[in-house]
């Protein structure tokens, strides 16, 4: 099994860092050439989703990657890789790859609130870390989208088909739970 890390900017890193601990092989995509190599998963990490999508467009890999999502390809999608793959937001009219049947609220917890950590349930685990930096949280979920964690009233982890999305950072704590979850899907 081999995943590709998106490493265009962000929180990449952090993801490599989980994989290995995980022993799961895994290489970095930066520019068009990358997608040549095949891969079983892909995970689209948190940091600025405005500026991966620019960079998304001018390297042209929003097309081909879209399609591989499309066509099945299981996708981690944590705070901006979120915020790549909804289809709908609450409060911007810009979409990315647009693939996720979700209604997005980006940087949703406002400055005071921007950043904060918690725990909660997440599919069948209870109790796990969440770190939340400037998170989007998710205002609807639509055509058979599975709600994962739900925290505050709010919708911060959903599954729809081979799409998982987290609006908080499971590679920024020790906790595996999320990453077994995505491997699991493949
Ligand atoms: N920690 C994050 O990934 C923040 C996401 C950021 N608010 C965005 O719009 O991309």
């Amino acid at each position: 099994m081999t995943i590709a890390v998106l490493a265009l900017q962000g929180a990449f890193l952090e993801h490599e860092q989980m994989l290995e601990r995980l022993e799961v092989d895994y290489f970095e995509i930066r520019k068009k050439s990358d997608l040549k190599r095949s891969f079983d998963g892909l995970i689209l990490p948190g940091g600025e989703s405005t500026a991966m999508g620019k960079l998304l467009q001018e390297l042209k890999m929003m097309d081909d990657l879209k399609e591989q999502i499309e066509q099945d390809m299981p996708v981690l999608g944590t705070c901006a890789g979120m915020i790549l793959l909804a289809k709908e937001f609450s409060n911007d009219a810009n979409t990315y790859f647009a693939t996720m049947p979700i209604c997005v609220r980006r940087n949703a917890y406002g400055r005071q609130l921007g950043s904060f950590e918690t725990r909660g349930t997440f599919a069948d685990s209870t109790d796990i870390p969440m770190i939340f930096i400037r998170a989007p949280y998710m205002e609807a979920v639509y055509e058979g989208t599975r709600a994962l964690s739900v925290v505050n009233e709010k919708i911060v982890a959903a599954q729809y088909k081979n799409q998982v999305v987290t609006s908080f950072h499971p590679e920024l704590t020790g906790d595996i739970t999320v990453h077994q979850h995505f491997l699991n899907l493949i």
